[in-house]
């Protein structure tokens, strides 16, 4: 089939070079021309693993391209994907003002029958509006569908290629047989939905996966209290196949481009309905808290930060990826930063993307992980780059100044501290915490 897909995020990127592996003609679209030279000369603008082989594979067979030509490229296809950006607004609702002049260019293009199909994560009943749009703009037929995407960052070439579901929302019948036929060879589950309940499909998913992380998250804190341990309570709740063992690693919270945003967006959608969806705004509140528990404890060992260094290993918001959107290193270096401390800071791939996004004055960034926790005062470790898992802690303690170490994503075993000297606090693990204040879990009566 000849495909176009509009925008080269991490969805359009992903997506267009994977359909191409499968054997069908994709020109990748994005209005952004140093993105689409990039691409041209075999760059890639985003970390992801295994996509820049793919890419190189499909295009040297000449089945996938990059262009600015919105026109040419929706001309050519015979169905075009909707991948652009819907980021949150000042009060959380989505902006579709991406989407709205997509769809408008995608209007004055049409040459003939195409089906138009949203990737994009958006609010419900906005497919029905990228039809009027549309249908604004051209007399040419054409079909909506919404088929929204679940992939990762940092490993959504294999979450493209082996899918959990795919979700088909669509009221045509042309439109559903095409699109079952292009998705076949992915999975056999695939789930066909009207278009309102596939918008919601992927709203719920989310909003779902982050309440786990945040029930897990005040679960760690209650264990810090009652002196349990939540990585054997996660497991133990997780042999459980209704509960299921994924999402429930307690942290700092959880970040990144898709559950701040459409978590907020959720709860935005239904407000305008005059509901409130308490259990959703409490899975915020509790997020937006976690983060903090890193300077919490930074400030019960080191009693005030005025003058003190802090060294932070990791600024993506999570491994294996250069993403730094609503990652929890922003708001946690800018409070070190307001309570005077000196940060250095260390990421194996995601400096470039923060300090290009971030203006931190006081922040030293570090080539190598050595350089950033030398003489530092303490050590965060907020987010779980192998790298840092390779580094023994009796190594980190050599390595700094004082022996405080914050490890915000329980990436060291008890073994593993066993020898050292080191203050170390992680999440929800009180019998391993040693040197903090409140070390002494306090026993019920
Ligand atoms: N990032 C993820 O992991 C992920 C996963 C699932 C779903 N989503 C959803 O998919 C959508 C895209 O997310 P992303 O992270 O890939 O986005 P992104 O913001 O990284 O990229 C969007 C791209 O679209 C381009 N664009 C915008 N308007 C355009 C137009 N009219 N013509 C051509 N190009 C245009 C932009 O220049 C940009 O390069 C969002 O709705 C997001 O919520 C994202
Ligand atoms: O047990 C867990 C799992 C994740 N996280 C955090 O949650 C955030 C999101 O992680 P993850 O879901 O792996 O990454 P994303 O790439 O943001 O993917 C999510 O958001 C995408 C965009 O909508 C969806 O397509 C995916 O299905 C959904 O998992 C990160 O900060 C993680 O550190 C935790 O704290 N604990």
């Amino acid at each position: 089939m000849k495909l176009a897909v509009i925008g080269t995020g991490y969805v359009g990127l992903v997506s267009g070079v994977c359909f191409s592996d499968l054997g069908n003609e994709v020109v990748c679209v994005d209005k952004m021309s140093n993105k689409i030279e990039m691409l041209n000369r075999g760059e890639v603008p985003i970390y992801e693993p295994g996509l820049k082989e793919l890419i190189k594979k499909n295009k040297d067979v000449g089945r996938l391209h990059f262009t600015t030509d919105l026109l040419g490229a929706v001309q050519q296809a015979d169905i075009v994907f909707i991948a652009v950006g819907t980021p949150s607004l000042p009060d959380g609702q989505a902006d579709l003002s991406y989407i709205e002049q997509a769809a408008e260019e995608i209007g004055k293009s049409l040459n003939g029958f195409k089906i138009i199909v949203t990737k994009s994560t958006v609010p419900v009943g906005t497919n029905e509006k990228i039809q009027e749009k549309i249908a604004m703009q051209s007399l040419f037929p054409f079909e909506i569908a919404s088929v929204p995407e679940f992939l990762r960052e940092g490993t959504a070439v294999q979450d493209t290629l082996l899918p959990d579901r795919i979700i088909i929302g669509t009221s045509s019948e042309m439109a559903r047989k095409r699109l079952i036929e292009l998705h076949k060879p992915l999975t056999d589950n695939i789930v066909v939905t009207d278009v309102r309940s596939a918008e919601m499909i992927k709203y719920a998913s989310n909003a779902f996966l982050a309440t786990k992380i945040s029930f897990i998250n005040e679960i760690a804190n209650i264990c810090e209290k009652v002196g349990a341990d939540v990585d054997q309570v996660a497991f133990g709740m997780g042999q459980d196949k209704r509960i299921g063992s994924s999402f429930l690693k307690a942290g700092i919270g959880y970040g990144g481009s898709c559950f701040p945003k459409d978590t907020q967006a959720l709860i935005q959608i239904a407000g305008q309905m005059d509901y409130d969806f308490k259990l959703l705004k409490s899975v915020v509140e509790v997020n937006r808290d976690q983060r903090f528990n890193v300077i919490k404890k930074l400030e019960s060992i080191l009693n005030h930060l005025q003058g003190k260094t802090i060294a932070v290993w990791g600024l993506a918001f999570k491994p294996e990826t250069d993403d730094v959107r609503d990652a929890p290193a922003i708001e946690i270096i800018s409070s070190l930063l307001e309570r005077g401390a000196k940060v250095k800071a260390y990421d194996p791939i995601a400096t470039d993307n923060f300090t290009r996004h971030f203006n931190m004055d006081g922040v030293e960034y570090c080539d190598k992980a050595h350089e950033a926790a030398s003489d530092a005062d303490a050590l965060c470790i907020l987010t779980e780059w192998k790298e840092f898992k390779d580094i023994s802690p009796a190594i980190i303690e050599s390595w700094l100044k004082r022996p405080n170490l914050i490890d915000g994503r329980n990436i060291y075993s008890e073994a593993e501290l066993a020898g050292t000297e080191l203050n170390y606090y992680s999440v929800g693990r009180p019998a391993m915490n040693k040197g903090v204040k409140e070390r002494s879990p306090i026993l019920l009566p």
